[in-house]
């Protein structure tokens, strides 16, 4: 379990975390997603104890990471792909990092067979491709077995076989009991990955939520386009259920406030015909932007976007 609470971290003028609280529960995957500059890699190594929070605390299990000795056994991260030893092999930088961890040496190729990596764990580093070392940074956090797993934008630079691996690694840990926070400034990543979503902007938390929930609000906002015999007779009995409803053009019109189900169900009932019914889809993704939107609003007039 992983607890913040009230954590704010200051860069002079810059509020890089705002009043942070949340709690990271085992047994399940949570995403925490964000805008870039939104505060989630800062977060992360407060959670890891690199960095300390200006006010408030963080705590695995209890107790601020740095206060705990073998940390590797109980918390494994993958924070920088990129910071790495580039002259070193495969196989010596884990065993270096078992070594400073009393970890047996012989997780070494079980974590390089783990994650695909066996066959290149004698070439240098240095010669990896970034798949290559988003790899090689997952099997180091897996090294000493922990409980707790921390991941800063792990898919980033994998190709679609490695991106569906990640996911069934991430889905296997938590199912394990294991606690799984790992970050990302897409909603589609987090969508495909995640059972529970932070969602923050500008460091604050803006929603804490099962995805599912968070799918379900964003699917009651969503619009339908419903082509139809006579548009006018539809339009007429939508609104009469308390529907939106907006023409687009002679035979199409646009629907909110109804889910197409409930429109079919309407339209069958009063028998007007209907020839086409269309869900707008990514509706999460719009949820995202509307809740970091408003983010971006709260802060406004220091210059910074928000966009992602
Ligand atoms: N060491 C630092 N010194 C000064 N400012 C910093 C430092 N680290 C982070 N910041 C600032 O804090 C804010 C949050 O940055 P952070 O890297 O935590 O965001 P992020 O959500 O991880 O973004 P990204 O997706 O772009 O990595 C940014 O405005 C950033 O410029």
């Amino acid at each position: 379990m992983i607890e913040a609470r009230h954590v704010t971290k200051r860069y002079g003028d810059t509020v890089a975390v705002d009043d942070l609280s949340f709690s990271v529960r085992p047994g399940r995957v949570t995403g925490f997603l964000g805008p870039n500059g939104a505060g989630k890699s800062t977060t992360l190594r407060m959670i890891l104890g690199l960095t300390a929070p200006s006010s408030g605390t963080v705590t695995v299990d209890g107790v601020p990471f740095a206060e705990r000795r073998r940390g590797l056994r109980h918390v494994g991260a993958l924070l920088d792909a990129q910071d790495v030893h580039g002259g070193r092999t495969a196989a010596a930088h884990l065993s270096a990092l078992a070594r400073g961890n009393r970890i047996p040496r012989t997780r070494v190729a079980d974590v390089l067979e783990e994650v695909g990596l066996a066959k290149a764990a004698g070439r240098r580093i240095g010669g990896f491709s970034l798949g290559m070392r988003q790899r090689l940074g997952i099997a180091a956090a897996l090294l000493g077995d922990p409980g707790v797993l921390l991941f800063d934008e792990p898919l980033n630079g994998l190709d679609m076989e490695g991106v569906l691996w990640v996911r069934g690694l991430f889905r296997r840990l938590a199912a394990e009991g294991r606690t799984v926070l790992f970050s990302s400034h897409m909603m589609s990543e987090i969508e495909q990955s995640a059972e529970q979503v932070l969602v923050i902007g500008r460091g604050r938390l803006l929603a804490d939520e099962q995805l599912a929930d968070l799918s379900r609000a964003a699917r009651g906002g969503s619009v339908v386009t419903v082509h139809a015999a006579d548009p006018a007779a539809l339009a007429a009995l939508l609104t009469g259920e308390g529907a939106s409803v907006r023409p687009l053009s002679e035979e199409a019109v646009e629907v909110s406030g109804l889910p197409a189900r409930r429109i079919g169900e309407l339209a069958l009932r009063h028998g007007l015909a209907l020839h086409q019914l269309t869900t707008k889809a990514s509706s999460l993704e719009d949820a995202f932007l509307e809740l970091t939107a408003g983010s971006v609003e709260y802060a406004a007039g220091d210059g910074r976007g928000g966009a992602l």
